[in-house]
């Protein structure tokens, strides 16, 4: 469960995130919807400890995410839309996960299978060179080998080709009701039969929040 008290973040004397208040309960569904610019990416930077509040709090299981970061991000797998240019190869990536999240290399595979990643012949390759739609198919399958608590995808179908949204979608479908989902999403027919929650920002403020 995240709770998100009067969380205030100012870049530049403008208030990013201005007085948000929200709680996300286990198991919720949300669409995370508003214009560019309105603060989405950066409330959910601050949910993984990336940033700290200027004011407020935010806490996950009643941990902070900036004082206790790394327990907070056993729990929480975070899809950007551009992935990090991550050095390792696919193998040492593979290794790094293992180690550091107790999940079985074989999950991973598993997974990959499932999204019609090509791993085996792609092992030996840095994960930066890999195609976008590669590197956001190899992270989708990290985080569902891990059985994150939550998902968060910023723009997660943005690389994927017709036929691989359509897996991503049918994999999603599948999740444990307990698990927590965020789609930072501008298209909200992709996702609007995966979410019980509609949750619209603009300028820094939730501006309306829907249960379906
Ligand atoms: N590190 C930063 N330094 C300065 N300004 C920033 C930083 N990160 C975000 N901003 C500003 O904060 C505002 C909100 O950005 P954010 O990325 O949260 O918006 P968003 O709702 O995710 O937008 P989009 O739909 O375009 O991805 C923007 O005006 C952006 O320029």
């Amino acid at each position: 469960m995240i709770v998100i008290k009067e969380a205030v973040k100012r870049f530049l004397d403008v208030n990013v995130l201005d007085h948000v208040n929200l709680t996300i309960e286990d198991g919720d569904k949300i669409a995370l919807m508003g214009p560019n610019g309105a603060g989405k990416t950066t409330l959910v930077r601050s949910i993984l400890g990336f940033y700290h509040l200027d004011s407020g709090s935010i806490e996950v299981d009643g941990l902070s995410p900036i004082k206790m970061r790394q327990r907070v991000l056993t729990n929480i797998s975070f899809i950007p839309q551009t992935p990090p240019p991550i050095k390792l190869s696919l193998t040492e990536l593979i290794e790094y996960v293992a180690k550091s999240s107790q999940v079985v290399p074989q999950a991973i595979f598993e997974e990959a299978k499932r999204l019609d990643l090509a791993l085996e012949q792609n092992l030996s390759k840095p994960f930066f060179k890999l195609s976008g739609g590669m590197k956001q198919k190899m992270l989708i399958a990290i985080a569902l080998a891990k059985k994150s608590k939550m998902l968060i995808f910023d723009e997660p179908t943005a690389n994927l080709d017709p036929k691989a949204r359509e897996k991503f979608y049918n994999l999603l479908e599948e999740l444990d009701a307990k698990t927590s989902t965020i789609y930072i999403t501008h298209r909200l027919e992709e996702v609007e039969s995966l979410v019980n929650r509609k949750i619209y920002m603009d300028l820094g403020k939730v501006v309306e929040d829907e249960r379906v």
